[in-house]
């Protein structure tokens, strides 16, 4: 892993600036500027269609942008890096649905993630070293799975799947996670350690979460950013960003 070359001598560990994205016209994007801090744990709000999906698209290399800059610490630039680098580099993505190895064990989903970047061969035969069984075990306990770690994955609760996701995301040893909507679905029990569990990654690696849940939003986050209409509408704690009479607006009829 790369992770140790990004340079954060600043504090910041993602810059954008004046990134604007269209699709058929329509800006899905539109001159958005953004800094998130080394070990920040930043939550992404704004109503459906604000540009969040768009944006992680464009943080994770699958969206190139029509213009802006975008850069991982002091001088990567992720402009100039497909999506397989930007991984190896350090950015980890969740998406909302878990996708693990349903018929493989809690444990050996962890060390399959742990390798890599194998082949399916490679992977069949592989065998973890004592090191990596180390790291499989601290793991385990990270995301509270040590007394499932037998079990298949396939069998476990949809709050399991997701914190077994977020396991395997941290074997790959990103600097920067970016989640997308952990907590949907989850019992109340679950949602609260979902809460735990983000705030137990910083501030080792910088976390951005994309999240609806309000409550949920309050029980994690020090700073929260609110899109819309593809531009960061503001930034401030929860307090503030609830009492603003400009996202008061754009949430008109949604939950805040
Ligand atoms: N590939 C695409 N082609 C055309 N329009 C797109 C494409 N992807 C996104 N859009 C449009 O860009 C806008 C921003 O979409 P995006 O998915 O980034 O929003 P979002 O904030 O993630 O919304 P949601 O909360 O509903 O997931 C939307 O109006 C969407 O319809």
């Amino acid at each position: 892993m790369m992770t140790e070359s990004i340079d954060t001598r600043h504090g910041v560990i993602l810059y954008l600036e004046d990134v604007s994205v269209s699709f058929s016209g329509y800006k899905a994007l539109n001159n958005l500027s953004l800094a998130v801090d080394r070990g920040e744990l930043r939550c992404l709000i704004g109503p459906n269609g604000a540009g969040k999906t768009t944006l992680m698209d464009v943080i994770t290399g699958k969206t190139k942008p029509d213009q802006g800059s975008a850069y991982l610490g002091q001088d990567i630039n992720l402009l100039e890096n497909d999506e397989a680098t930007i991984a190896r580099l350090g950015i980890g993505r969740k998406f909302q649905k878990p996708s693990v190895f349903p018929v493989q064990s809690v444990r050996e989903n962890l060390a399959l993630a742990v390798k890599g970047h194998r082949s399916p061969w490679e992977a069949l035969r592989y065998r973890p070293s004592s090191e990596d069984d180390d790291r499989i075990a601290s793991l385990l306990t990270t995301i509270g799975l040590d007394v499932v770690a037998h079990k298949l994955a396939g069998g476990l609760s949809h709050g399991q799947k997701q914190w077994l996701e977020i396991g395997m995301l941290l074997a790959q040893e990103p600097s920067l996670l970016l989640i997308d909507e952990p907590v949907a679905g989850m019992t109340q029990q679950e949602t609260e350690r979902t809460a735990a569990l983000l705030q137990s990654l910083v501030p080792q690696r910088s976390v951005i979460v994309v999240e609806h849940d309000m409550v949920f939003v309050r029980s994690i986050a020090r700073k929260v950013t609110v899109l819309h209409e593809g531009s960061v509408l503001m930034e401030g704690s929860i307090d503030e960003v609830q009492s603003d009479g400009r996202v008061r607006e754009v949430y008109l009829g949604e939950a805040c």
